[in-house]
Protein backbone atom coordinates (compact mmCIF):
# COMPACT_ATOMS: atom_id res chain seq x y z
CA UNK A 1 0.00 0.00 0.00
CA UNK A 2 1.59 3.24 -1.07
CA UNK A 3 1.85 6.57 0.63
CA UNK A 4 -1.12 8.87 0.39
CA UNK A 5 -3.76 6.18 0.19
CA UNK A 6 -6.58 5.48 2.57
CA UNK A 7 -7.45 2.08 3.72
CA UNK A 8 -10.61 0.81 5.31
CA UNK A 9 -10.24 -2.43 7.13
CA UNK A 10 -11.71 -4.47 9.94
CA UNK A 11 -9.15 -4.44 12.72
CA UNK A 12 -9.16 -4.69 16.46
CA UNK A 13 -6.73 -2.00 17.46
CA UNK A 14 -4.07 0.42 16.45
CA UNK A 15 -1.22 -1.46 14.92
CA UNK A 16 0.21 1.00 12.54
CA UNK A 17 3.87 0.13 12.96
CA UNK A 18 3.38 -3.61 13.10
CA UNK A 19 1.23 -3.40 10.04
CA UNK A 20 3.87 -1.50 8.15
CA UNK A 21 6.56 -3.91 9.27
CA UNK A 22 4.52 -6.84 8.14
CA UNK A 23 4.08 -5.41 4.70
CA UNK A 24 7.44 -3.68 4.59
CA UNK A 25 6.11 -0.78 2.62
CA UNK A 26 6.80 2.14 4.93
CA UNK A 27 7.99 4.94 2.70
CA UNK A 28 11.34 6.46 3.59
CA UNK A 29 10.42 10.04 2.99
CA UNK A 30 8.45 12.69 4.75
CA UNK A 31 9.20 15.02 7.54
CA UNK A 32 11.43 13.44 10.18
CA UNK A 33 11.79 14.83 13.69
CA UNK A 34 14.44 13.30 15.91
CA UNK A 35 13.97 14.19 19.53
CA UNK A 36 16.87 13.52 21.89
CA UNK A 37 15.61 13.47 25.47
CA UNK A 38 18.40 14.02 27.98
CA UNK A 39 20.14 16.22 25.41
CA UNK A 40 22.29 17.83 28.11
CA UNK A 41 23.84 14.49 29.09
CA UNK A 42 26.93 12.46 28.44
CA UNK A 43 25.54 9.90 26.01
CA UNK A 44 23.76 12.53 23.92
CA UNK A 45 26.92 14.58 23.61
CA UNK A 46 29.34 11.74 22.97
CA UNK A 47 27.26 9.28 20.97
CA UNK A 48 23.77 10.36 19.91
CA UNK A 49 24.46 13.75 18.35
CA UNK A 50 27.74 12.61 16.72
CA UNK A 51 25.92 9.62 15.20
CA UNK A 52 23.23 11.93 13.83
CA UNK A 53 25.94 14.20 12.46
CA UNK A 54 27.63 11.33 10.63
CA UNK A 55 24.33 10.21 9.15
CA UNK A 56 23.73 13.77 7.99
CA UNK A 57 27.22 14.11 6.53
CA UNK A 58 26.79 10.90 4.56
CA UNK A 59 23.44 12.02 3.19
CA UNK A 60 21.20 9.70 5.21
CA UNK A 61 19.49 12.67 6.86
CA UNK A 62 18.35 15.43 4.53
CA UNK A 63 18.07 19.01 5.69
CA UNK A 64 14.87 19.42 3.69
CA UNK A 65 13.05 16.85 5.79
CA UNK A 66 14.86 16.38 9.11
CA UNK A 67 14.89 18.44 12.24
CA UNK A 68 16.54 17.54 15.52
CA UNK A 69 15.22 18.55 18.90
CA UNK A 70 17.10 18.37 22.18
CA UNK A 71 15.01 18.17 25.33
CA UNK A 72 16.15 18.27 28.96
CA UNK A 73 15.57 20.17 32.19
CA UNK A 74 18.75 22.25 31.99
CA UNK A 75 17.96 25.77 30.91
CA UNK A 76 20.16 26.52 27.93
CA UNK A 77 19.61 28.16 24.57
CA UNK A 78 19.79 26.49 21.15
CA UNK A 79 23.26 27.93 20.69
CA UNK A 80 24.47 26.74 24.07
CA UNK A 81 23.45 23.20 23.22
CA UNK A 82 25.16 23.52 19.83
CA UNK A 83 28.34 24.74 21.51
CA UNK A 84 28.30 21.80 23.92
CA UNK A 85 28.22 19.23 21.17
CA UNK A 86 30.22 20.97 18.42
CA UNK A 87 33.55 19.56 19.63
CA UNK A 88 32.26 15.97 19.37
CA UNK A 89 31.24 16.21 15.73
CA UNK A 90 33.77 16.54 12.94
CA UNK A 91 36.41 18.75 11.49
CA UNK A 92 34.50 19.92 8.41
CA UNK A 93 33.40 23.26 9.85
CA UNK A 94 30.89 24.08 7.14
CA UNK A 95 29.07 20.73 7.34
CA UNK A 96 29.15 20.89 11.14
CA UNK A 97 27.60 24.31 11.23
CA UNK A 98 24.87 23.35 8.71
CA UNK A 99 24.10 20.30 10.85
CA UNK A 100 23.98 22.37 14.04
CA UNK A 101 21.42 24.65 12.44
CA UNK A 102 19.04 21.68 12.31
CA UNK A 103 19.07 21.45 16.09
CA UNK A 104 16.63 23.19 18.37
CA UNK A 105 16.53 22.93 22.13
CA UNK A 106 13.44 22.78 24.33
CA UNK A 107 13.72 22.84 28.09
CA UNK A 108 11.19 21.12 30.31
CA UNK A 109 10.71 18.60 33.05
CA UNK A 110 10.25 14.87 32.54
CA UNK A 111 7.10 14.47 34.56
CA UNK A 112 4.77 17.33 33.68
CA UNK A 113 2.76 17.97 30.56
CA UNK A 114 3.67 21.58 29.87
CA UNK A 115 7.22 20.83 28.71
CA UNK A 116 6.05 18.05 26.44
CA UNK A 117 3.23 20.17 25.07
CA UNK A 118 5.78 22.82 24.21
CA UNK A 119 7.97 20.18 22.59
CA UNK A 120 5.00 18.91 20.62
CA UNK A 121 4.22 22.42 19.44
CA UNK A 122 7.78 22.93 18.23
CA UNK A 123 7.80 19.61 16.41
CA UNK A 124 4.45 20.33 14.83
CA UNK A 125 5.65 23.73 13.72
CA UNK A 126 8.57 22.07 12.00
CA UNK A 127 6.26 19.56 10.34
CA UNK A 128 3.99 22.31 9.10
CA UNK A 129 6.95 24.35 7.86
CA UNK A 130 8.04 21.38 5.78
CA UNK A 131 4.57 21.10 4.28
CA UNK A 132 4.53 17.59 5.52
CA UNK A 133 1.54 15.71 4.17
CA UNK A 134 -0.66 15.26 7.16
CA UNK A 135 -0.09 11.87 8.67
CA UNK A 136 3.21 11.30 6.94
CA UNK A 137 5.47 12.79 9.55
CA UNK A 138 7.90 10.62 11.47
CA UNK A 139 8.84 11.16 15.09
CA UNK A 140 11.78 9.41 16.63
CA UNK A 141 12.25 9.82 20.39
CA UNK A 142 15.68 8.86 21.68
CA UNK A 143 15.74 8.41 25.45
CA UNK A 144 19.31 9.32 26.44
CA UNK A 145 18.16 9.39 30.03
CA UNK A 146 18.58 7.49 33.28
CA UNK A 147 16.18 4.53 33.25
CA UNK A 148 14.43 5.84 36.36
CA UNK A 149 12.61 8.40 34.23
CA UNK A 150 11.66 6.12 31.31
CA UNK A 151 8.14 5.39 32.60
CA UNK A 152 7.12 9.02 33.11
CA UNK A 153 8.78 10.18 29.91
CA UNK A 154 7.06 7.46 27.89
CA UNK A 155 3.74 8.43 29.42
CA UNK A 156 4.31 12.07 28.49
CA UNK A 157 5.27 11.21 24.92
CA UNK A 158 2.19 9.05 24.57
CA UNK A 159 -0.02 11.74 25.95
CA UNK A 160 1.40 14.83 24.28
CA UNK A 161 3.80 14.08 21.47
CA UNK A 162 2.62 11.31 19.17
CA UNK A 163 2.84 11.65 15.42
CA UNK A 164 -0.24 13.49 14.25
CA UNK A 165 -2.64 11.80 11.98
CA UNK A 166 -4.05 14.45 9.71
CA UNK A 167 -7.67 13.93 8.98
CA UNK A 168 -8.64 17.27 7.65
CA UNK A 169 -7.40 16.81 4.14
CA UNK A 170 -8.78 13.36 3.73
CA UNK A 171 -12.11 13.49 5.51
CA UNK A 172 -13.29 16.99 4.79
CA UNK A 173 -16.69 16.52 6.41
CA UNK A 174 -15.26 15.28 9.64
CA UNK A 175 -12.92 18.04 10.54
CA UNK A 176 -15.89 20.22 11.40
CA UNK A 177 -16.51 18.20 14.49
CA UNK A 178 -12.96 17.11 15.22
CA UNK A 179 -9.91 19.13 16.09
CA UNK A 180 -7.59 19.61 13.18
CA UNK A 181 -5.05 17.03 14.30
CA UNK A 182 -5.46 13.75 16.05
CA UNK A 183 -2.81 11.78 17.84
CA UNK A 184 -2.88 8.06 17.21
CA UNK A 185 -4.91 6.96 20.24
CA UNK A 186 -7.78 9.14 19.13
CA UNK A 187 -8.15 7.03 16.04
CA UNK A 188 -10.51 4.85 17.98
CA UNK A 189 -12.92 7.68 17.49
CA UNK A 190 -12.95 6.79 13.86
CA UNK A 191 -14.78 3.58 14.40
CA UNK A 192 -17.83 3.59 12.26
CA UNK A 193 -20.03 0.52 12.26
CA UNK A 194 -17.13 -1.63 13.37
CA UNK A 195 -14.89 -0.34 10.64
CA UNK A 196 -11.71 1.45 11.58
CA UNK A 197 -10.37 3.91 9.11
CA UNK A 198 -6.74 4.82 9.18
CA UNK A 199 -4.18 6.50 7.06
CA UNK A 200 -1.11 4.74 5.81
CA UNK A 201 0.89 7.78 4.98
CA UNK A 202 4.16 6.45 6.30
CA UNK A 203 3.95 8.38 9.54
CA UNK A 204 5.09 6.85 12.79
CA UNK A 205 6.28 7.41 16.33
CA UNK A 206 9.20 5.31 17.53
CA UNK A 207 11.01 5.20 20.85
CA UNK A 208 14.65 4.28 21.35
CA UNK A 209 15.47 3.14 24.88
CA UNK A 210 18.98 2.83 26.22
CA UNK A 211 20.14 0.03 28.46
CA UNK A 212 20.03 -0.83 31.33
CA UNK A 213 16.49 -2.12 30.87
CA UNK A 214 15.84 -2.85 34.52
CA UNK A 215 18.07 -4.26 37.23
CA UNK A 216 16.72 -7.77 37.45
CA UNK A 217 13.93 -9.91 36.08
CA UNK A 218 11.20 -8.30 38.15
CA UNK A 219 12.16 -4.67 37.52
CA UNK A 220 12.71 -5.35 33.81
CA UNK A 221 9.31 -6.99 33.52
CA UNK A 222 7.68 -4.08 35.33
CA UNK A 223 9.36 -1.65 32.97
CA UNK A 224 8.39 -3.71 29.93
CA UNK A 225 4.83 -3.96 31.16
CA UNK A 226 4.59 -0.25 31.78
CA UNK A 227 6.04 0.79 28.44
CA UNK A 228 4.18 -2.01 26.68
CA UNK A 229 0.89 -0.46 27.76
CA UNK A 230 1.86 2.75 26.03
CA UNK A 231 3.57 1.53 22.87
CA UNK A 232 3.49 -1.47 20.67
CA UNK A 233 6.57 -3.66 20.49
CA UNK A 234 7.08 -2.54 16.89
CA UNK A 235 7.49 1.03 18.09
CA UNK A 236 10.10 0.15 20.72
CA UNK A 237 13.78 -0.02 19.87
CA UNK A 238 15.79 -1.31 22.85
CA UNK A 239 19.29 -0.42 21.86
CA UNK A 240 22.32 -2.54 22.67
CA UNK A 241 25.09 -0.77 20.86
CA UNK A 242 27.23 -3.90 20.59
CA UNK A 243 24.69 -5.17 18.07
CA UNK A 244 25.68 -2.25 15.86
CA UNK A 245 29.38 -3.09 15.76
CA UNK A 246 30.67 -4.13 12.36
CA UNK A 247 31.99 -7.53 13.34
CA UNK A 248 28.98 -8.37 15.45
CA UNK A 249 26.84 -7.65 12.41
CA UNK A 250 29.12 -9.95 10.45
CA UNK A 251 28.46 -12.96 12.67
CA UNK A 252 25.40 -14.29 10.89
CA UNK A 253 27.04 -13.85 7.51
CA UNK A 254 30.13 -15.69 8.65
CA UNK A 255 28.21 -18.53 10.16
CA UNK A 256 25.51 -19.04 7.58
CA UNK A 257 27.10 -17.91 4.32
CA UNK A 258 30.29 -19.97 4.55
CA UNK A 259 30.20 -23.63 3.84
CA UNK A 260 33.28 -24.45 5.85
CA UNK A 261 31.88 -23.22 9.12
CA UNK A 262 28.61 -25.13 8.85
CA UNK A 263 29.85 -28.64 9.72
CA UNK A 264 32.37 -27.43 12.31
CA UNK A 265 30.18 -25.19 14.41
CA UNK A 266 29.11 -27.63 17.10
CA UNK A 267 30.08 -29.70 20.14
CA UNK A 268 31.86 -32.32 18.01
CA UNK A 269 34.55 -29.84 17.00
CA UNK A 270 34.48 -26.87 19.32
CA UNK A 271 36.01 -27.17 22.77
CA UNK A 272 35.02 -23.82 24.25
CA UNK A 273 33.98 -20.29 23.29
CA UNK A 274 35.19 -17.13 25.00
CA UNK A 275 33.48 -13.78 24.64
CA UNK A 276 35.65 -11.13 26.21
CA UNK A 277 35.38 -7.43 26.97
CA UNK A 278 38.32 -5.62 28.58
CA UNK A 279 38.85 -1.98 29.38
CA UNK A 280 42.13 -0.55 30.59
CA UNK A 281 40.44 2.23 32.55
CA UNK A 282 38.20 2.23 35.58
CA UNK A 283 34.75 3.67 36.14
CA UNK A 284 36.06 7.22 35.69
CA UNK A 285 33.38 9.66 36.75
CA UNK A 286 30.61 7.07 36.36
CA UNK A 287 31.27 5.38 39.70
CA UNK A 288 27.85 6.32 41.11
CA UNK A 289 26.01 4.79 38.16
CA UNK A 290 28.32 1.82 37.92
CA UNK A 291 28.12 0.87 41.56
CA UNK A 292 24.37 0.43 41.29
CA UNK A 293 24.79 -1.94 38.37
CA UNK A 294 28.20 -3.63 38.32
CA UNK A 295 29.98 -5.31 35.43
CA UNK A 296 27.43 -8.12 34.94
CA UNK A 297 24.54 -5.71 34.40
CA UNK A 298 26.70 -3.18 32.57
CA UNK A 299 28.33 -5.50 30.03
CA UNK A 300 27.70 -9.23 30.44
CA UNK A 301 23.92 -9.52 30.71
CA UNK A 302 23.47 -7.39 27.60
CA UNK A 303 26.45 -6.89 25.26
CA UNK A 304 28.19 -10.24 25.76
CA UNK A 305 25.00 -12.25 26.02
CA UNK A 306 23.73 -10.75 22.77
CA UNK A 307 26.95 -11.86 21.11
CA UNK A 308 26.57 -15.33 22.59
CA UNK A 309 23.14 -15.53 20.98
CA UNK A 310 24.54 -14.76 17.56
CA UNK A 311 27.37 -17.25 17.98
CA UNK A 312 25.15 -20.04 19.25
CA UNK A 313 21.74 -19.63 17.58
CA UNK A 314 20.39 -21.87 14.84
CA UNK A 315 19.92 -20.60 11.32
CA UNK A 316 16.80 -18.42 11.14
CA UNK A 317 14.14 -19.11 8.53
CA UNK A 318 15.13 -15.86 6.81
CA UNK A 319 16.64 -12.53 7.70
CA UNK A 320 13.31 -11.15 8.86
CA UNK A 321 13.94 -9.55 12.26
CA UNK A 322 11.34 -11.69 14.00
CA UNK A 323 12.87 -14.93 12.76
CA UNK A 324 16.30 -13.88 13.97
CA UNK A 325 14.99 -12.79 17.33
CA UNK A 326 13.01 -16.02 17.69
CA UNK A 327 16.24 -17.99 17.36
CA UNK A 328 18.03 -15.78 19.87
CA UNK A 329 15.30 -16.32 22.41
CA UNK A 330 15.56 -20.10 21.97
CA UNK A 331 19.27 -20.02 22.79
CA UNK A 332 18.71 -17.91 25.87
CA UNK A 333 16.00 -20.22 27.05
CA UNK A 334 18.39 -23.16 26.69
CA UNK A 335 21.02 -21.70 29.02
CA UNK A 336 21.31 -23.70 32.23
CA UNK A 337 21.22 -22.02 35.66
CA UNK A 338 24.63 -20.60 36.58
CA UNK A 339 26.58 -22.60 39.18
CA UNK A 340 28.68 -20.81 41.82
CA UNK A 341 31.78 -22.70 40.77
CA UNK A 342 31.40 -21.25 37.29
CA UNK A 343 31.79 -17.66 38.48
CA UNK A 344 34.78 -15.53 39.47
CA UNK A 345 34.16 -11.95 40.53
CA UNK A 346 36.71 -9.20 40.98
CA UNK A 347 36.92 -5.61 42.12
CA UNK A 348 39.95 -3.50 41.29
CA UNK A 349 41.96 -1.96 44.07
CA UNK A 350 41.10 1.72 44.38
CA UNK A 351 37.56 1.37 43.00
CA UNK A 352 36.09 2.35 46.37
CA UNK A 353 38.25 5.48 46.55
CA UNK A 354 35.74 7.13 44.22
CA UNK A 355 33.66 9.39 46.51
CA UNK A 356 30.46 8.31 44.71
CA UNK A 357 31.13 4.64 45.53
CA UNK A 358 30.18 3.37 49.01
CA UNK A 359 33.14 2.31 51.17
CA UNK A 360 31.74 -1.19 51.61
CA UNK A 361 30.73 -1.70 48.00
CA UNK A 362 30.45 -5.36 46.95
CA UNK A 363 30.01 -4.44 43.28
CA UNK A 364 32.14 -6.46 40.84
CA UNK A 365 34.16 -4.52 38.28
CA UNK A 366 35.29 -7.84 36.79
CA UNK A 367 33.51 -11.12 36.20
CA UNK A 368 34.09 -14.39 34.43
CA UNK A 369 30.94 -16.48 34.09
CA UNK A 370 30.75 -19.84 32.36
CA UNK A 371 27.40 -20.47 30.69
CA UNK A 372 26.25 -23.87 29.46
CA UNK A 373 23.72 -24.33 26.72
CA UNK A 374 21.51 -27.36 27.00
CA UNK A 375 20.80 -28.27 23.41
CA UNK A 376 21.88 -30.67 20.73
CA UNK A 377 24.50 -28.40 19.21
CA UNK A 378 26.20 -27.12 22.34
CA UNK A 379 25.81 -29.65 25.15
CA UNK A 380 29.15 -29.75 27.00
CA UNK A 381 30.69 -26.68 25.35
CA UNK A 382 31.40 -23.92 27.90
CA UNK A 383 30.67 -20.37 26.82
CA UNK A 384 32.99 -18.23 28.90
CA UNK A 385 31.86 -14.63 29.25
CA UNK A 386 34.51 -12.36 30.70
CA UNK A 387 34.39 -8.60 31.28
CA UNK A 388 36.47 -6.25 33.33
CA UNK A 389 37.40 -2.66 33.95
CA UNK A 390 40.87 -1.35 34.83
CA UNK A 391 42.62 -4.31 33.20
CA UNK A 392 45.90 -4.45 31.28
CA UNK A 393 44.37 -3.82 27.86
CA UNK A 394 41.23 -2.67 26.06
CA UNK A 395 39.67 -5.06 23.61
CA UNK A 396 36.60 -7.07 22.79
CA UNK A 397 36.76 -10.40 21.01
CA UNK A 398 35.15 -13.76 20.43
CA UNK A 399 37.53 -16.72 20.62
CA UNK A 400 36.31 -20.07 19.38
CA UNK A 401 38.73 -22.80 20.38
CA UNK A 402 38.57 -26.11 18.56
CA UNK A 403 39.29 -29.54 20.01
CA UNK A 404 42.62 -31.29 19.56
CA UNK A 405 43.23 -33.11 16.29
CA UNK A 406 42.73 -36.83 16.88
CA UNK A 407 45.74 -39.02 15.96
CA UNK A 408 48.30 -36.21 16.01
CA UNK A 409 51.02 -37.63 13.72
CA UNK A 410 52.99 -34.37 13.71
CA UNK A 411 53.02 -34.10 17.48
CA UNK A 412 52.00 -30.52 17.00
CA UNK A 413 49.41 -30.44 19.73
CA UNK A 414 51.79 -28.81 22.14
CA UNK A 415 51.94 -25.77 19.86
CA UNK A 416 48.33 -24.98 20.40
CA UNK A 417 44.85 -25.64 19.12
CA UNK A 418 43.05 -24.19 16.16
CA UNK A 419 41.23 -21.04 17.10
CA UNK A 420 38.95 -18.74 15.21
CA UNK A 421 39.13 -15.25 16.68
CA UNK A 422 36.79 -12.42 15.84
CA UNK A 423 38.27 -9.21 17.07
CA UNK A 424 35.50 -6.67 17.55
CA UNK A 425 37.72 -3.81 18.64
CA UNK A 426 40.14 -2.18 18.39
CA UNK A 427 41.61 -3.06 14.97
CA UNK A 428 38.68 -5.08 13.66
CA UNK A 429 39.88 -8.41 12.35
CA UNK A 430 39.19 -12.08 12.17
CA UNK A 431 41.95 -14.60 12.16
CA UNK A 432 42.23 -18.32 12.24
CA UNK A 433 45.07 -19.85 14.16
CA UNK A 434 46.30 -22.93 12.43
CA UNK A 435 49.30 -25.21 12.34
CA UNK A 436 51.50 -25.09 9.23
CA UNK A 437 54.84 -26.52 8.18
CA UNK A 438 57.67 -24.30 9.30
CA UNK A 439 59.13 -23.00 6.01
CA UNK A 440 62.51 -24.58 5.37
CA UNK A 441 64.18 -27.92 4.90
CA UNK A 442 63.03 -29.53 8.11
CA UNK A 443 59.62 -31.07 8.57
CA UNK A 444 58.55 -29.19 11.64
CA UNK A 445 55.33 -27.42 12.48
CA UNK A 446 54.52 -23.96 13.73
CA UNK A 447 51.43 -21.93 14.63
CA UNK A 448 50.44 -19.26 12.16
CA UNK A 449 47.26 -17.56 11.07
CA UNK A 450 44.96 -16.74 8.21
CA UNK A 451 44.32 -13.09 8.85
CA UNK A 452 41.57 -10.80 7.64
CA UNK A 453 42.46 -7.48 9.18
CA UNK A 454 39.96 -4.87 8.15
CA UNK A 455 42.33 -1.93 8.15
CA UNK A 456 44.52 -3.73 5.63
CA UNK A 457 41.91 -5.51 3.55
CA UNK A 458 39.38 -2.64 3.40
CA UNK A 459 41.71 0.32 3.15
CA UNK A 460 39.84 3.61 3.03
CA UNK A 461 36.49 1.99 3.82
CA UNK A 462 35.13 3.74 6.88
CA UNK A 463 33.59 1.51 9.51
CA UNK A 464 30.42 3.13 10.82
CA UNK A 465 29.96 3.77 14.51
CA UNK A 466 27.50 1.39 16.13
CA UNK A 467 25.09 4.18 17.10
CA UNK A 468 25.07 5.55 13.58
CA UNK A 469 23.95 2.24 12.15
CA UNK A 470 21.37 1.58 14.83
CA UNK A 471 19.76 5.01 14.56
CA UNK A 472 19.50 4.49 10.82
CA UNK A 473 17.86 1.11 11.45
CA UNK A 474 15.37 2.82 13.72
CA UNK A 475 14.48 5.35 11.05
CA UNK A 476 14.04 2.48 8.60
CA UNK A 477 11.97 0.49 11.08
CA UNK A 478 14.33 -2.49 11.06
CA UNK A 479 14.31 -4.15 14.48
CA UNK A 480 16.74 -6.95 13.68
CA UNK A 481 19.50 -5.44 15.80
CA UNK A 482 17.33 -4.45 18.74
CA UNK A 483 16.35 -6.45 21.78
CA UNK A 484 12.81 -7.83 21.83
CA UNK A 485 10.83 -7.98 25.06
CA UNK A 486 10.93 -11.76 25.42
CA UNK A 487 14.65 -11.75 24.68
CA UNK A 488 15.19 -9.29 27.49
CA UNK A 489 13.15 -11.41 29.85
CA UNK A 490 15.10 -14.55 28.99
CA UNK A 491 18.39 -12.67 29.49
CA UNK A 492 17.36 -11.51 32.95
CA UNK A 493 16.19 -15.01 33.84
CA UNK A 494 19.73 -16.25 33.34
CA UNK A 495 21.47 -13.67 35.51
CA UNK A 496 18.94 -12.63 38.16
CA UNK A 497 19.65 -15.40 40.72
CA UNK A 498 23.41 -14.71 40.51
CA UNK A 499 22.90 -10.95 40.73
CA UNK A 500 20.68 -11.29 43.79
CA UNK A 501 23.34 -13.37 45.51
CA UNK A 502 25.94 -10.70 44.78
CA UNK A 503 23.59 -7.91 45.90
CA UNK A 504 22.98 -9.81 49.16
CA UNK A 505 26.71 -10.13 49.74
CA UNK A 506 26.64 -13.95 49.44
CA UNK A 507 29.28 -13.84 46.71
CA UNK A 508 32.24 -11.55 47.13
CA UNK A 509 34.56 -10.12 44.48
CA UNK A 510 38.28 -10.78 44.74
CA UNK A 511 40.56 -7.79 44.71
CA UNK A 512 42.82 -7.32 41.68
CA UNK A 513 45.49 -4.82 40.74
CA UNK A 514 44.48 -2.17 38.21
CA UNK A 515 46.42 -2.86 35.03
CA UNK A 516 46.47 -6.63 35.62
CA UNK A 517 44.61 -9.49 33.89
CA UNK A 518 42.09 -9.57 36.72
CA UNK A 519 41.96 -12.11 39.55
CA UNK A 520 44.18 -15.17 38.96
CA UNK A 521 41.19 -17.35 39.82
CA UNK A 522 39.63 -16.25 36.53
CA UNK A 523 42.46 -17.85 34.55
CA UNK A 524 42.13 -20.97 36.68
CA UNK A 525 38.43 -21.12 35.87
CA UNK A 526 39.23 -20.77 32.18
CA UNK A 527 41.61 -23.73 32.35
CA UNK A 528 39.06 -25.74 34.30
CA UNK A 529 36.48 -25.00 31.62
CA UNK A 530 38.84 -26.54 29.05
CA UNK A 531 40.54 -23.55 27.49
CA UNK A 532 44.11 -24.38 26.48
CA UNK A 533 46.29 -21.34 26.15
CA UNK A 534 48.72 -21.20 23.23
CA UNK A 535 52.17 -20.30 24.45
CA UNK A 536 54.68 -18.49 22.31
CA UNK A 537 52.21 -17.26 19.70
CA UNK A 538 50.88 -13.73 19.61
CA UNK A 539 48.73 -12.27 16.87
CA UNK A 540 49.78 -8.72 16.07
CA UNK A 541 47.42 -6.50 14.13
CA UNK A 542 49.16 -5.72 10.82
CA UNK A 543 50.01 -2.12 10.12
CA UNK A 544 49.95 -0.50 6.71
N1 LIG B 1 27.22 7.59 28.82
C1 LIG B 1 27.49 6.45 28.19
O1 LIG B 1 28.59 6.24 27.67
C2 LIG B 1 26.44 5.39 28.07
C3 LIG B 1 25.17 5.59 28.59
N2 LIG B 1 24.20 4.64 28.43
C4 LIG B 1 22.85 4.85 28.93
O2 LIG B 1 22.31 6.01 28.33
C5 LIG B 1 21.47 6.71 29.21
C6 LIG B 1 21.97 8.12 29.39
O3 LIG B 1 23.30 8.08 29.87
P1 LIG B 1 24.14 9.38 30.24
O4 LIG B 1 23.99 10.40 29.17
O5 LIG B 1 25.49 8.93 30.61
O6 LIG B 1 23.39 9.89 31.54
P2 LIG B 1 23.48 11.28 32.27
O7 LIG B 1 23.65 11.02 33.70
O8 LIG B 1 24.42 12.22 31.61
O9 LIG B 1 21.96 11.80 32.11
C7 LIG B 1 21.42 12.34 30.91
C8 LIG B 1 20.57 13.54 31.25
O10 LIG B 1 19.45 13.10 32.02
C9 LIG B 1 19.11 14.06 33.01
N3 LIG B 1 19.18 13.42 34.32
C10 LIG B 1 20.27 12.96 34.96
N4 LIG B 1 19.93 12.40 36.14
C11 LIG B 1 18.60 12.52 36.24
C12 LIG B 1 17.65 12.13 37.21
N5 LIG B 1 18.01 11.52 38.33
N6 LIG B 1 16.35 12.40 36.99
C13 LIG B 1 15.97 13.02 35.86
N7 LIG B 1 16.84 13.41 34.90
C14 LIG B 1 18.12 13.17 35.09
C15 LIG B 1 20.13 15.17 32.90
O11 LIG B 1 19.55 16.21 32.13
P3 LIG B 1 18.79 17.46 32.76
O12 LIG B 1 19.14 17.56 34.19
O13 LIG B 1 19.26 18.60 31.94
O14 LIG B 1 17.36 17.16 32.51
C16 LIG B 1 21.27 14.57 32.12
O15 LIG B 1 21.93 15.51 31.35
C17 LIG B 1 21.48 5.90 30.50
O16 LIG B 1 20.40 5.04 30.48
C18 LIG B 1 22.79 5.14 30.42
O17 LIG B 1 22.76 3.97 31.15
C19 LIG B 1 24.44 3.48 27.73
C20 LIG B 1 25.67 3.23 27.20
C21 LIG B 1 26.78 4.13 27.36
O1 LIG C 1 27.57 0.08 27.53
C1 LIG C 1 28.71 0.33 27.89
O2 LIG C 1 29.70 0.23 26.99
C2 LIG C 1 30.93 0.91 27.20
C3 LIG C 1 31.91 0.28 26.22
O3 LIG C 1 31.46 0.50 24.92
P1 LIG C 1 32.50 0.47 23.72
O4 LIG C 1 31.67 0.59 22.52
O5 LIG C 1 33.44 1.62 23.93
O6 LIG C 1 33.21 -0.83 23.81
C4 LIG C 1 31.40 0.77 28.61
O7 LIG C 1 32.55 1.57 28.81
C5 LIG C 1 30.31 1.22 29.56
O8 LIG C 1 30.70 0.95 30.90
C6 LIG C 1 29.02 0.49 29.29
O9 LIG C 1 27.97 1.12 30.01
Amino acid sequence: MGSGQWMVEKRSGLENDSFLNEHETAPESGCLSIIVLGASGDLAKKKTFPALYHLYRQGFLHSNEVHIFGYARTKISDDELRDRIRGYLGKEAEVVSKFLQLIKYVSGSYDTEDGFQLLDKEVLQHEVSKNSAEGSSRRLFYLALPPSVYPTVCRMIRKCCMNKWGLKTYIPDWHNWMPQYYAQPSLDLLMVENLHIFADLGGWTRIVIEKPFGKDLESAENLSHHIGELFEEAQLFRIDHYLGKELVQNLLVLRFANRFFLPLWNRDNISNVQIVFRENFGTEGRGGYFDEYGIIRDIIQNHLLQILCLVAMEKPVSLKPEYIRDEKVKVLQSVLPIRDEDVVLGQYEGYRDDPTVPDQSNTPTFATVVLRIHNERWEGVPFILKAGKALNSSKAEIRVQFKDVPGDIFQCQKQGRNEFVIRLQPSEAMYMKLTVKQPGLEMSTVQSELDLSYMQRYQGVPIPEAYERLILDTIRGDQQHFVRRDELKAAWEIFTPLLHRIDNGELKPKEYQPGSRGPVEADELLAKAGYVQTHGYIWIPPTL
